[in-house]
């Protein structure tokens, strides 16, 4: 099984909450990369300041780590007004999204994060607050029970979501601004090593940064996690300067290869090739002989596969490319067609 504590791992894990906070960026020029969206994002920011509104409500989606928290605080401190922040599963009943959106304040942020797992009740609620800043609640229960229209101050709901295409599409509809996040290139994540590492006060060289950076798998959470093992490893094997023999000899040692890839995804890849021919084959065979759930491959070792050109998928399954039997070195048998 996949570890919870996956160290090439999008998702936050334990070890994050100790460096996070104090490198995340607080305002928008701090925010590396991601230059399409930042520039939508100030453009409508500027607008809806100029005409003393509320800036239209946000959907920021993409696989995790990439900064849809780190924007979402972005876009409140540039609007000058409160973060509040909630997740879709804490919101459990329509009771619950009412008490948030009566203490908001005008122009607020509210910041919804893993919105595709709202309740459908709950999400009721939503579109008309989304929509006329308004909510119905039901006061009272049986035939006594009566509903009551409430006014909201206009606000900004900002929802984020690895999982876009969960979303049911009157929701997504109703977002003015839809950004998707991209995996960062390698000279976005080495200004991102570089940055972390200078407010932490560590000493690391550009080559340094570049092998960190080029093994983070596009992923700003994964840089600053992988930057912190490689600073004690520099510390005790060597003289705590980040170098690149360091970087390099400290990542083998956690055995995140040269392309950012561990263990799983090479099983991952290895089984494709040695026991599917490299494909194509279905999802859930690949599954099943993995040993893992159906979701967490598509969510977790798949996206990253994908990009990287290590792995097509084809209406037929699973395809291992050229570059994946390169990769793992194994020979690519030569197709009888
Ligand atoms: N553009 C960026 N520039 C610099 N650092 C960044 C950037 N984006 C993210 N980071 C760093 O990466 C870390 C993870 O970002 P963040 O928590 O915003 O990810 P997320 O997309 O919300 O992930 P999740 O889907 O897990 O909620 C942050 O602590 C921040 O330090
Ligand atoms: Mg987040």
């Amino acid at each position: 099984m996949i570890e919870t504590d996956r160290i090439v791992g999008g998702q936050e894990i334990s070890d994050d909450i100790y460096v996070s906070p104090s490198v995340r960026p607080k305002q928008i020029h701090e925010y590396i990369g991601q230059k399409a969206v930042r520039e939508q994002l100030e453009l409508s920011m500027q607008a809806a300041k100029m005409r003393g509104e509320s800036l239209d409500h946000v959907l920021l989606y993409g696989p995790p780590g990439l900064g849809k928290t780190t924007l979402s605080n972005i876009i409140a401190q540039e609007m000058g007004v409160t973060l509040r922040q909630t997740s879709g599963p804490v919101i459990e009943k329509p009771g619950d999204l009412a008490a948030v959106l009566t203490r908001l304040e005008p122009h607020d942020v509210l910041f919804v994060d893993e919105i595709h797992r709202l309740s459908p009740i709950v999400e009721e609620v939503l579109y008309p607050a989304m929509e006329d800043f308004q909510i119905d609640i039901v006061i009272g229960e049986g035939p006594a029970a009566q509903s009551v229209k409430i006014d909201l101050p206009p606000f900004t709901l900002v929802g984020a979501t690895t999982r876009a295409g969960l979303l049911t599409s009157p929701l997504r509809d109703r977002f003015g601004l839809v950004q998707r996040l991209e995996f960062y290139s390698d000279e976005e994540l080495t200004q991102i090593v570089s940055r972390s590492a200078y407010i932490l006060g560590m000493e690391a060289l550009p080559e340094g940064a570049a092998e960190i950076a080029r093994r983070s798998r596009g992923t700003p959470r994964i840089a600053n996690r992988l930057l912190r093992r490689v600073r004690d490893f520099a510390q005790v094997r060597g003289d705590g300067i980040i170098t690149q023999p360091i970087a390099d000899a400290a990542l083998n040692l956690l055995e995140v290869d040269s392309r950012g890839l561990d263990k799983m995804d090479r099983r991952f890849l290895q089984t494709l090739i040695e026991k599917f021919e490299g494909g194509p084959v279905g999802i859930d065979s690949l599954a099943t002989a993995l040993g893992e759930e159906r979701g967490t491959i598509e969510d977790v070792i798949e996206p990253f596969l994908v990009q990287q050109g290590f792995l097509i998928r084809t209406p037929r399954g699973r395809m291992a490319t050229s570059h994946s039997y390169q990769h793992l070195d194994i020979e690519k048998p030569v197709a009888n067609q």
